[in-house]
């Protein structure tokens, strides 16, 4: 921990170290929660997760000042006897494991089915059971698509907030028709929402849901042929990280109209962090997470990403940067897409009082330069070697 003041909570009581059951700890969020607990906080962390790449510099060497505080057991969820006895011996359990990038909810539905509802029911069930604490991660896709989308194109409506501001208490969840697999993510994670509700209702489980919105920053999924798959497709940062690495055009899905609000993960973290040691402030609410002043069409994502790229890399961005593709293209049979996503924050604000601060255009920048000084070097080599030819 950085200082020995005491720390204190947001209604000025003491925050009594504690130990957290962190699951999926290994990802993109994780490791930046990880990292966040270790650095500020006296908080242990047994850190559950399939793989360790992305928390290694967390973990080793021994002689890191946290590292009596945090211990990795690389385990599956799915099938492991270790999870109810490790829940047991914490004070929370924060899940975050799941199967989360668009590209495997129409082509692999029953994993991701099985990873977001029936993986996550033992997790419930073993907090629910034995009194403890859960932090729940779900998804800003739970809302699916806006009233507004439903609207004629010109009707003044689409302008009223009403239409398309998406309210944690207020807004419905509104999928597309069941052979539109895209929404097999969505729905699995409104029912495993469900069920955490239900236990909080009927049986007293102490639980907080965290709706993202489109959280981005350095870590963040995998660039395809250097530290992931080469055929495969993570999440439009790294899509689009990837494209401008190896001079390469962005891929707009659809004309890439759809709309997103992005905020950095730092800033994400933040209010994560607040959750749990304000347990009073964040117990049975669902919160969203987003940046509503970061919204921006897929196209001007594309563009910023360019702008910004040219600047950290020094190299002038191509001609045409972007080139369309269509969605069954991209991602096969069965894709959709959400068309806009902006966070109403009431809650959140009164709960914790917790604002996101840093502006896309600042956010990218750091990111881009992340993405640069890690792969740069890493893709250039690959992209050197000779092409195997039959
Ligand atoms: N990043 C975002 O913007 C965002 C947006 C909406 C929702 N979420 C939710 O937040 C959570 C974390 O997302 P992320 O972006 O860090 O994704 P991620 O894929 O980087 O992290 C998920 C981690 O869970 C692990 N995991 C998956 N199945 C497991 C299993 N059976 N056993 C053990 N470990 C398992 C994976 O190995 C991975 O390290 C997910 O539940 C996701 O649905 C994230
Ligand atoms: O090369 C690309 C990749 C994607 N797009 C389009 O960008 C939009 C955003 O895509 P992405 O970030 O991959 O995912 P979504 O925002 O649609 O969904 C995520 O939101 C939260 C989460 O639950 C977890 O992160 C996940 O489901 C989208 O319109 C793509 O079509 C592109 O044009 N080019």
């Amino acid at each position: 921990m950085a200082s020995g003041v005491a720390r204190v909570d947001l209604d000025g009581g003491p925050i009594k170290p504690m130990t957290i059951c962190m699951i999926g700890a290994g990802g993109f969020i994780g490791s930046h929660l990880c990292e966040k607990l270790m650095a500020e906080t006296p908080h242990k962390v047994l850190a559950l997760d399939v793989y360790s790449d992305k928390i290694k510099h967390l973990l080793e060497p021994a002689t890191l000042p946290w590292a009596d505080r945090i211990q990795f057991h690389r385990l599956n969820i799915k099938h492991d006897s270790r999870l109810e006895g490790l829940i047991k011996m914490s004070d929370l359990t924060i899940n975050l494991a799941a199967i989360c990038t668009p590209a495997d909810y129409n082509t692999r539905p029953l994993d991701t089915i099985y990873s977001n509802f029936i993986d996550a029911l033992p997790v419930v069930k073993y907090c629910s059971e034995n009194g403890k604490r859960l932090i729940h991660f779900s998804t800003c896709e739970v809302y699916g698509k806006t009233i507004g989308s439903f609207l004629p194109k010109d009707s003044p409506l689409r302008q009223d907030p009403a239409y398309y501001m998406l309210s944690e208490d207020a807004s419905p969840c509104i999928f597309g028709p069941i052979e539109k697999q895209r929404w097999s993510y969505a729905c699995a994670k409104q029912l495993i929402e469900r069920l955490i509700y239900a236990e909080g209702a009927e049986n007293g489980l102490e639980f907080t849901i965290v709706r993202p919105f489109n959280w981005i920053g350095p870590r963040m999924d995998f660039i395809p042929g250097i530290d992931g798959p080469s055929e495969g497709v993570p999440r439009v940062l790294a899509c689009f990280s990837n494209a401008l690495l190896r001079h390469q055009q962005l891929k707009l899905v659809d004309g890439g109209q759809s709309q997103r609000t992005f905020i950095f993960i730092k800033d994400a973290i933040e209010a994560v962090l607040l959750m749990i040691e304000n347990p009073a402030r964040a117990n049975g609410h669902i919160f969203n997470v987003g940046n509503p002043n970061n919204e921006v069409t897929v196209r001007q994502l594309a563009e910023m990403m360019t702008q910004v790229y040219s600047k950290v890399s020094d190299e002038a961005p191509l001609e045409v940067p972007t080139v369309d593709v269509s969605s069954k293209e991209f991602y096969g049979e069965g894709y959709d897409d959400s068309d806009k996503r902006i966070p109403d924050m009431t809650i959140i604000n009164r709960q914790l009082g917790w604002n996101p601060k840093t502006s896309l255009w600042d956010l990218l920048e750091s990111t881009l330069t992340y993405q640069h000084r890690t792969y740069a070097e890493a893709i250039k080599k690959a992209m050197s070697k000779p092409v195997a030819t039959s």
